[in-house]
């Protein structure tokens, strides 16, 4: 069997470390890096695309990648509190798009309680540097205080698709939990600027009529992109490995877990 053909949307830190450690350590075809503007795939290059650009590169160039037959696994999942573009891409059925769990975990579980009912509450509270959370819509005066470390201080409270939009490089595992509580309505998402945090901290909750779930993870920040955390290139490894796995191409040995 030829070898699975990889491509990346997006060429900065997440998919910049994936694609060498994908060059040097899988038996997986690298077909190119893809940037802002450069002409897409189809699926006679192309098997699937890691996506780790931005949100707007989700609702803009995404939807072409799965009408042209190719399946993609993304990181911006943020892109998907938009529900007309979420229904846009779930509902394709010629490439397919794959949510990856990106910073956080524990995502599994909440399927489980959700596959059995509605869920009562899910939120999710992430604490990061100040300086990795500075956003152009924010007055000068907040900025200067963030990139200076400054106190601990909440930049957001509310629902998760919300702050993942105004977060929209930071707070992705917002939407992703979202997505997988399926409770748009009701998931709330918490950002807290934490001098003290050294490495960068999401907690979970969830609760269903069979259970609660409580995860907290705690991530080293990428050291040239701290608002990255440095583990999201593995767990889009991760992803990328299990869906060659369950396609039936060559991928090392290993568990897959759904
Ligand atoms: N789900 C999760 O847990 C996480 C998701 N992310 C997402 O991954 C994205 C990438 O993260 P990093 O690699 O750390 O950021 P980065 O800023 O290092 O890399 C982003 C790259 O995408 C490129 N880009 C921008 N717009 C593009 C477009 N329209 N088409 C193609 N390429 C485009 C940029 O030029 C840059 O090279 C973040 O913006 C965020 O949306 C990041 C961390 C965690
Ligand atoms: O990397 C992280 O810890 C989370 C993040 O940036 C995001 O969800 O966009």
């Amino acid at each position: 069997m030829a070898d699975l053909r990889v491509g990346f949307l997006g060429g900065g830190n997440i998919n910049g470390r994936l694609r060498q450690v994908v060059e040097r350590q899988r038996p997986y075809e690298v077909i190119g890096t893809f940037g802002r503007g450069d002409s897409l795939p189809g699926s006679g290059e192309a098997d699937v695309v890691v996506e780790a650009a931005t949100q707007d590169a989700v609702r803009e160039r995404v939807p072409e990648l799965l009408d042209a037959g190719v399946d993609v696994i993304v990181l911006s999942v943020g892109a998907l509190a938009d529900a007309g573009l979420r229904a846009r891409l779930l509902e394709s059925r010629r490439g397919r798009l794959i949510a990856c769990t990106g910073a956080i975990g524990g995502l599994d579980q909440v399927r489980a309680l959700r596959a059995a009912g509605p869920l009562q509450a899910v939120s999710i509270e992430s604490r990061k540097q100040p300086a990795a959370l500075v956003q152009s819509w924010m007055p000068a005066e907040l900025r200067e205080d963030l990139e200076a470390g400054g106190a601990e201080m909440v930049l957001a409270d509310g629902l998760a698709g919300e702050v993942a939009q105004r977060f929209p490089s930071s707070a992705n595992v917002a939407a992703a939990l979202a997505l997988a509580a399926d409770a748009w309505n009701i998931a709330t998402a918490r950002v807290v600027a934490d001098p003290a945090a050294v490495r960068t901290r999401h907690e979970i909750h969830a609760v269903g009529e069979l259970g609660e779930v409580r995860i907290v993870v705690e991530n080293a920040p990428s050291p040239e992109r701290p608002r990255s955390s440095a583990v999201v290139a593995w767990a889009a490894l991760r992803a990328l490995d299990d869906y060659a796995r369950l396609r039936g191409w060559g991928a090392p040995q290993g568990p897959v877990f759904l």
